[in-house]
């Protein structure tokens, strides 16, 4: 059984169409990754996935008593305020030390338990809301853009306690990421979202895309290249029937 299944998931805030059908599962134990341009609705496909968005049409299925770990996209944590990272990890729910230990082992920050939350470093504070994340031994993994703001060592060793987190646990994950190379070593799965899913398949396939090989090619302007990869308008023209995308090279015109 698929741990989530969205079928024509639709999305609209303050009138604005910002997820339009879209359709997707997460099974056991899969890496997804979203990608898309700034706006496209990426984190708002994550609230909605968790239930934490009214979807104007369309539905989500979850496996019944779905355990899921979240790490958003930031937090902004007041460096005055006296929190621990044990006691930030105990909340909402007392945690025995035990299991904080081996939650910050996992994501790679043992040793942080006693630190000031409001006195860790970006990537820091990133990987101990991992550990909060792996607290509840997640069947599925959610992580919205988790490596923003970190150097590249510090997002590659981000992206291997998260590789460690599934290997051990087995858990599924759905990440919103910018990092290519992530992306594209890592998913079993791309999704690239502009308010609708214009393209989706595994990482080789995408990866066959011209926009993909100008990205290797041209370095960070390749990146660019594929943000902005025929990104079509949202109009549909069709029936609505399931996106034939494979590859991200494709136009709608
Ligand atoms: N509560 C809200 N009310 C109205 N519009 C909203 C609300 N939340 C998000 N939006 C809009 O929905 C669109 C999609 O936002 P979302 O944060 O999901 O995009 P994103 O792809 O994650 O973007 P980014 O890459 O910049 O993080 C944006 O245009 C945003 O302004």
């Amino acid at each position: 059984m698929s741990l989530i299944d969205a079928r024509d998931l639709t999305v609209r805030l303050g009138g604005t169409l910002i997820l339009d059908r879209v359709s997707l599962s997460v099974e056991p134990g899969e890496i997804i990754t979203i990608v898309g341009p700034n706006g496209s609705g990426k984190s708002t496909l994550l609230r909605a996935l968790i239930g934490a968005v009214p979807l104007a049409s369309g539905s989500v299925t979850r496996a019944p008593g779905l355990r899921i770990g979240y790490v958003p996209q930031r937090l902004h944590v007041d460096p005055s305020l006296p929190l621990t990272v044990r006691r930030f990890l105990s909340l909402p729910r007392p945690e025995a030390d035990a299991a904080i230990a081996d939650a910050l082992s996992r994501a790679g920050v043992e040793g942080l338990a006693g630190r000031q939350v409001g006195a860790l470093s970006g990537g820091q504070l990133q990987r101990v809301l991992l550990a909060r994340a792996l607290l509840g031994r997640p069947q599925l993994l959610m992580l919205d853009e988790p490596t923003q703001g970190l150097d590249q060592p510090a997002s590659a060793a981000f992206y291997r306690a998260i590789e460690a987190a599934r290997a051990d646990l087995g858990c599924a994950v759905v990440m919103v990421s910018h990092d290519l190379h992530v992306v594209m070593s890592a998913s079993d799965r791309v999704i690239c979202l502009n308010t609708h899913i214009c393209c989706e398949g595994h990482p080789e396939v995408v990866a066959s895309a011209p926009a993909y090989r100008a990205l290797f090619g041209d370095g960070t302007m390749g990146t660019l290249a594929l943000y902005r990869h025929h990104h079509h308008g949202h109009s549909h023209d069709d029936d609505g029937g399931p996106v034939p995308a494979q590859g991200c090279d494709h136009d709608h015109s």
